[in-house]
């Protein structure tokens, strides 16, 4: 395992900002036999908040939790958990609290003595270790149930007694790979409002994986986008939504239109005989990024004009779908009012329009 110190990437060990960062990762690559899975994360997660690895199947998001958790070595780079270098740590010492959807619960001993259990090898006394098991079940909604077996328990339920044991004795940061990954989805919602709420009132730091984009959406402070072992963006949900910085974020995350179209020399854009300005300092081919909901039927002053014919309409409540395609484009997806668009018959002719400012211009 290659340690490479700290003041070669700047780090500051000292303190100073350092106190804000829990987690600072630098560089960190893995290669399993001759293939790199992991292509130089640099990370810095901040104290107190909930950052998510968002990413498509085999993308590096739990070999990156693996390595950060101990159980994996990495190949170069490294970690600091609050300014220390754990890499040669092994789990344990790390002292992570981790929620894996394989990782179970003690099939022998009830919910309570599951949740006492780090407690216990942390040498806590047994009356603290009462008052703290009495404390997490009351946080997971499971007081009732301390005396029972995980094999009497719901899914949901389990996963909830997994949370206490893995936050009863305060980890610096808890490590968190699918944990709803196994529950169907009413339940999935439920537990996602219960995990932000704990995190809003424990204030612990979590690294949550995921490939669910809905789920990162609705729980993380910051969500890091990965890509083929790289990170793609790294941003507030709010800023990769309305802002991606890549056509892969703004298809995988903001499910954007990509439509092809060129910048020139005085920031105008071109796009299939349609022309409008915005600020971009890009020139030459670019990719147009507009989500479903930006495009619209009636007209815009400043905007894309495509124009297509219908495919498929599909009603999800409030909202329509409706899936065109354009000649030279492709297939495109508009989400539009069900209450103010009527029905829009397969093969129609439309003119889709977007404004400049809903429009995010990218690299081709
Ligand atoms: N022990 C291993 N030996 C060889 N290759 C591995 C091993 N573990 C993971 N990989 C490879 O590393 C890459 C990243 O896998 P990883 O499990 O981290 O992806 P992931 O983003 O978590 O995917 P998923 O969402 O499917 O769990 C994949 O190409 C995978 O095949």
């Amino acid at each position: 395992m290659t340690q490479v110190t700290a003041t070669s990437h700047g780090a500051d060990k000292t303190g100073g900002a350092q106190d804000s960062v829990t987690l600072r990762v630098r560089d960190l690559r893995k290669s399993f036999g001759g293939n790199e899975v992991l292509r130089g994360i640099d990370l810095d997660v901040r104290t107190g908040e909930f950052l998510t690895l968002l990413g498509p199947s085999g993308s590096g998001k739990t070999t990156l939790l693996r390595i950060i958790a101990g159980f994996e070595s990495h190949t170069s780079g490294e970690m600091l958990l609050r300014g220390r270098d754990i890499a040669g740590l092994s789990p344990s010492e790390r002292g992570l609290g981790m929620v894996f959807q394989q990782y179970a619960l003690f099939p022998h001993m009830t919910v309570a003595d599951n949740v006492a259990y780090g407690l216990r090898m942390r040498g806590w006394d047994r009356g603290k270790i009462g008052k703290r098991v009495s404390e997490m079940l009351e946080i997971v909604g499971l007081p009732h149930l301390s005396g029972r077996k995980p094999r009497q328990l719901s899914g949901g339920q389990q996963q909830r007694v997994a949370f206490a044991r893995a936050l009863a004795y305060a980890p610096q940061l808890l490590l968190m790979d699918e944990p709803l990954g196994a529950l169907d989805r009413s339940l999935r919602l439920q537990l996602e409002e219960e995990i932000k709420r704990v995190h809003r009132q424990m204030g612990t730091t979590v690294i949550y994986v995921t490939h669910d984009q809905e789920e990162a959406l609705v729980l993380s402070d910051r969500i890091a986008i990965m890509e083929e072992g790289r990170f793609a963006g790294l941003d507030t949900p709010t800023a990769l939504y309305q802002r991606p910085p890549s056509t892969f974020v703004a298809k995988f995350f903001a499910n954007a239109n990509l439509i092809p179209a060129t910048a020139s020399a005085d920031g105008s854009i071109e796009c299939r005989g349609s022309a409008f300005s915005t600020q971009t300092d890009l020139r030459g081919p670019v990719s147009l990024a507009v989500r479903p909901r930006s495009l619209r039927l009636e007209p815009v002053t400043n905007g894309l004009r495509l124009s297509g014919a219908v495919v498929e309409t599909l009603l999800l409540g409030d909202d329509r779908q409706v899936k065109f395609d354009v000649p030279g484009v492709g297939p495109m997806v508009a989400l539009v009012d069900a209450r103010q668009q009527s029905e829009l018959e397969p093969g129609a002719a439309v003119t889709l329009h977007a404004p400049a400012e809903e429009i995010t211009v990218l690299e081709a």
